[in-house]
């Protein structure tokens, strides 16, 4: 059984996914709770639905790329069980798997598999465990780490775990600009695109993408 908040149909919104359109399944607990979390509605879902439920609906769906979220999809025991359901669809060519990194697990089939890390700055949760974090990125091969930014100090943390990262990321890091209620997300993101800018040596060093979440620009789910 997977606890669920949610699926929808959208264009991923995230990363350097971004654009692809995307069948979602966001689950249905988190116990992180951070600060300015866009999706608290998810951290407590009382609903449950059974691994064969949710292929049939993917199965009805016929899009290549699912993108499993939360929540915090790791939390879910039979998380592996649904990964492997779900691989086995002829029609699912990719599941992208968004996770916060907090919890290790080495259960998740590879064979069609993306991870996406996204380790908490300080202004969403102060100390954040990112050794799981980059267990994951190691033990995952096709894993991608995207850390979320919002002031000086989570540019700070964001550059400290690029580089610790680097020796094993295979794909470019990316900063994602967080949302807050105090501006808006254009604003939010030119301040951090310019924090990211005036640091020449670390653009050099890391290949870093900055990557808006799309869908909030545009005002889609
Ligand atoms: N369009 C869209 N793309 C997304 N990529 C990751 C999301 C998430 O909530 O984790 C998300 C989301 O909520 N919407
Ligand atoms: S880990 Fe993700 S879902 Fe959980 S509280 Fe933090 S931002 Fe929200
Ligand atoms: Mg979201």
């Amino acid at each position: 059984m997977i606890s669920l908040t949610e699926t929808f149909v959208s264009i991923q919104g995230e990363g350097l996914s971004v654009g692809k359109p995307a069948f979602f399944i966001r689950t249905g607990t988190c116990s992180i709770q951070c600060k300015l979390c866009d999706t608290s509605y998810s951290w407590n879902s009382a609903k449950k639905v059974s691994i064969s439920h949710l292929t049939q609906i993917v199965k009805e769906q016929n899009i290549p790329t699912i993108i499993i979220t939360g929540g915090e999809p790791l939390e879910e025991k039979d998380i592996n069980i649904l990964i492997e359901e779900l691989s086995k669809l002829k029609n699912v060519k990719e599941i992208i798997v968004e996770t916060c990194g907090a919890i290790f697990r080495n259960d998740l089939l590879q064979q069609k598999l993306k991870l996406v890390v996204s380790p908490k700055p300080p202004s969403m949760k102060e100390n954040f465990p990112v050794e799981n974090a980059l267990k994951l990125l190691k033990f995952y091969e096709n894993s991608e780490l995207k850390i979320g930014v919002l002031t000086g100090e989570d540019f700070y943390f964001a550059k400290n775990l690029i580089l610790k990262a680097k020796p094993f990321l295979s794909l470019p890091p990316v900063i994602q600009p967080i949302e807050t209620p105090e501006e808006s997300y254009s604003e939010t993101v030119k301040k951090v695109i310019q924090i990211v800018l005036s640091d020449k040596e670390f653009i050099n060093e890391t290949n870093v993408r900055i990557i808006p979440q799309i869908h909030k620009l545009i005002g889609i789910k």
